[in-house]
């Protein structure tokens, strides 16, 4: 295996192919109908404009770092997250990788009133009828992982499906892809490469300036203060994907109004 993204998306493959047998339109049986999109894009930069925006994630363990949080309960990180102030939730569903599951983002939606996206690897359009079946407002399109084709297909995919698409990118080839061949004005910079896991904020800093005025730039991984979103405002980020910082703290209401507002 060529490195852990190619290795997650291999897996993500063959797990898409069993569901896609199991339940081909893409709403398990024992789920319920979701309620209507929330506006995710909205919400962002409703709260950019007046200061910093957060995609506060749900996440119990990742590849890199293992377990992050043992007493896991999406439900009631969701609220902690809604009161702290973020404007969005991010919730991974990725289970070999993360351990994480979609009663995890059923459960957080339905905890609060903030838009979700559905943190996984998208390797096929018919993951998009899925994720709005689950109750999510947004996808991932992660740029690295996808030829031009696939993520094309999959961006109109998640169209078809009133979701938004969030666009990730680590360096400028990357940026240059998801600015020509899609159509998605939220772009985030993944300060971690996905196929070593170093994480550098530097990253964001180097490509925000080949963003678009109309683009909306998320800076994603290693945000772990308040003083880490200043610096990156320098960059004119005001937008932020926070997981690991936020779950290892005991009260996370307070931490994320703490990441958000520096007191
Ligand atoms: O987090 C990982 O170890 C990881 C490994 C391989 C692919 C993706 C991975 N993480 C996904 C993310 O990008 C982060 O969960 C997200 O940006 C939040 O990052 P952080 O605040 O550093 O937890």
């Amino acid at each position: 295996m060529a490195n852990k993204l190619d290795e997650i998306c291999a897996t993500k493959r063959d797990e898409v192919a069993a569901r896609k047998l199991s339940y081909p339109s893409g709403r398990r049986p024992d789920w319920a109908d979701p309620s209507p999109v929330r506006g995710f894009e909205a919400a962002l930069r409703t709260k950019a404009e007046g200061g910093f925006a957060l995609i506060a994630e749900i996440k119990k363990a990742s590849p890199s770092k293992g377990l992050i949080r043992a007493d896991f309960d999406p439900a009631a990180h969701a609220a902690a997250y809604q009161a702290g102030g973020a404007a969005c939730l991010s919730v991974l569903t990725d289970a070999p990788y993360f351990q994480g599951h979609e009663d995890y983002l059923i459960a957080a939606r339905a905890a609060c009133a903030l838009p979700v996206i559905r943190k996984d690897f998208m390797v096929d359009p018919w993951q998009c009828a899925e994720a709005r079946a689950m109750g999510a407002d947004a996808i991932l399109i992660i740029v690295a992982a996808l030829e031009d084709v696939a993520m094309v297909e999959i961006e109109a995919a998640a169209r078809e499906h009133d979701l938004d698409v969030l666009v990730e990118v680590h360096d400028e080839a990357e940026m240059e892809r998801a600015l020509t061949r899609l159509q998605s004005k939220l772009i985030g910079v993944n300060n971690r490469n996905l196929k070593t896991f170093e994480v550098d904020l530097a990253t964001t800093e180097r490509l925000a300036g080949m963003v678009p005025e109309d683009v909306l730039l998320v800076c994603e991984s290693g945000i772990s203060s308040h003083a880490d979103c200043v610096r990156m405002a320098q960059s004119g980020v005001r937008t932020f994907l926070v997981g690991e910082s936020l779950m290892r703290q005991a009260d996370v209401a307070a931490a994320t109004h703490l990441l958000l507002n520096g007191a």
